[in-house]
């Protein structure tokens, strides 16, 4: 009988699109940029995951036991004022950061996988990521 194949060699990550609507204004920006004004996003967030191995039957982690991130945003971020809810400027790169902290603090320890990078989209055309460092 022949020998298997050899596995190629890589790296596995799964990844979760959670979204949702909230307003901003960027007032560090000149009053004339539009983005100076208070207006609103559909925000797009995907939390990105890997594993030094897999957790049966073959996953990274279960999407299911993502479900708290989801209840985090749906429950503060959501139709919210971002100014009145977190602690930074709600730029996306500042966003992608501020979820990250919040997904390794109250997710990651709950699941065998281990977050990657968060990416943050106001619009269709644009993202933020931040990527975590030693991943
Ligand atoms: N690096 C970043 N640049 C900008 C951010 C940001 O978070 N990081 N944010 C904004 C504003 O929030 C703005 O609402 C988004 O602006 P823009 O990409 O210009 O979106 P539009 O859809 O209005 O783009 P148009 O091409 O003008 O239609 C700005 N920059
Ligand atoms: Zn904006």
């Amino acid at each position: 009988m022949n020998a298997p194949e050899p596995r190629p060699q890589g790296t596995l990550t799964i990844g979760r699109r959670f979204t949702f609507e909230a307003g901003h204004r960027l007032p560090g920006l000149p009053t004339e940029h539009k983005c100076s004004r208070q207006h609103g996003h559909s925000y797009e967030v995907e939390v990105i995951l890997t594993a030094d191995r897999l957790a049966p039957p073959g996953f990274i982690t279960d999407f299911a036991d993502l479900a708290p991130f989801k209840e985090y945003l749906d429950e503060e971020l959501d139709h919210r004022n971002l100014h009145e809810v977190l602690p930074v400027e709600p730029t996306s790169e500042l966003l992608a950061r501020y979820l990250a902290e919040w997904f390794i603090t109250h997710v990651e320890p709950h699941i065998p996988g281990r977050l990657q990078a968060v990416k943050v989209s106001e619009t269709a055309r644009s993202w933020a990521r931040f990527d975590v460092e030693g991943t």
